[in-house]
């Protein structure tokens, strides 16, 4: 078997092309506007800088007014807190993204907490968090990777309904949720994690897997079920540098009937659903409905 390969950058456009006609909308309606994002980035750590940069791109695809803000790297938590402020009462902004990881100096959690959960695109608040857990659409925003990858599962016809899923990570913005995605999807959910003893006993039972340990090619083809479709949210370099997932794509796409690669896969789908959410922000400032 070779697996299928679940073009994610294909899919992200897609969705960005929705979302661009959904702006369009918003913008012509009386009183309306373009959706608008607020991008904070502190430091200049060089992952983020392209994660930033592929956002405002992806921002200027779909008609969204995207604005950044570039602090030194010594920004202290209180003048981090004063900017979110300042946008939390700003009318013209529907989504604030503050790109992690922070700075020592600043605790992620207090900043994450201090954005308007109205405004809290990335899905991170406790308020977004706890509306996904019990089950509320219409509150709160779904985390992007996670969202992304429930998209790339329908791509390839895959209804979590009945099937063995397994979450290997448990992180707040990635394992956790998306076990409490597919969960909702009616999906029988294991998560398994780094203190996880026998992991490919339990992998080798998921219809689907996902990959979110951060350790490069951990998944190797032994630890897949033949046929299953593997979705890989690791972002890690290789010894040599060079950019790789936490599946062995060699071994697992012997194995799997679809996989995500890295790049191209999951990445592109982060950015395209943080889109979908400032889209969605601005829809409920607005007054619209959820047509995304
Ligand atoms: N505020 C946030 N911070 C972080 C998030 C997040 O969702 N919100 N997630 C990650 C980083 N991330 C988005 O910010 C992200 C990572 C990777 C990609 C991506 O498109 N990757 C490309 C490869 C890029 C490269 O060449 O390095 C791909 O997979 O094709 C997008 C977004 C942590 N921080």
């Amino acid at each position: 078997m070779t697996a299928q390969i679940i073009d994610g950058k294909a899919l992200a456009r897609e969705i960005e092309a929705r979302a661009r006609k959904r702006s369009e909308e918003l913008a012509q309606l009386p009183g309306g506007r373009r959706p608008g994002l607020a991008v904070v980035l502190v430091g200049e750590d060089p992952a983020s800088c392209v994660y930033v940069r592929n956002k405002t791109r992806a921002c200027e695809r779909a008609g969204v007014s995207s604005r950044e803000y570039r602090l030194p790297a010594d920004t202290n938590q209180e003048a981090l807190l004063k900017l979110i402020g300042e946008l939390n009462a700003d009318p013209t902004v529907d989504g604030i993204l503050v790109q992690l990881p922070l700075p020592g100096q600043i605790r992620a959690s207090a900043v994450i907490e201090a954005i308007d959960p109205g405004k809290d695109v990335d899905g991170f608040h406790m308020l977004s968090a706890g509306a996904l857990l019990v089950g509320r659409r219409d509150e709160g925003f779904r985390p992007c990777t996670p969202a992304g990858v429930m998209k790339m599962l329908e791509s390839v016809g895959v209804n979590p309904e009945g099937l063995e899923a397994v979450v290997v990570g448990r992180s707040n913005i990635v394992g956790k949720p998306q076990a409490l995605m597919l969960l909702e999807d009616h999906a029988t959910v294991t998560v398994a994690h780094s203190r996880t003893p026998n992991l490919a006993e339990i992998t080798r039972r998921a219809d689907i897997l996902v990959a979110a340990a951060g350790r490069a090619r951990m998944i190797t083809g032994d630890m897949v079920k033949p046929g299953a479709v593997v979705i890989d949210v690791g972002m890690n370099r290789d010894e040599e540098g060079k950019l790789c997932g936490d599946v062995d794509e060699k071994s697992v796409s012997e194995v799997a009937r679809a996989l995500s690669p890295v790049p191209g896969g999951v990445g592109p789908m982060t950015i395209a659903m943080l889109i979908s959410n400032t889209v969605l922000a601005a829809e409920r400032h607005l007054g619209q409905g959820d047509t995304l």
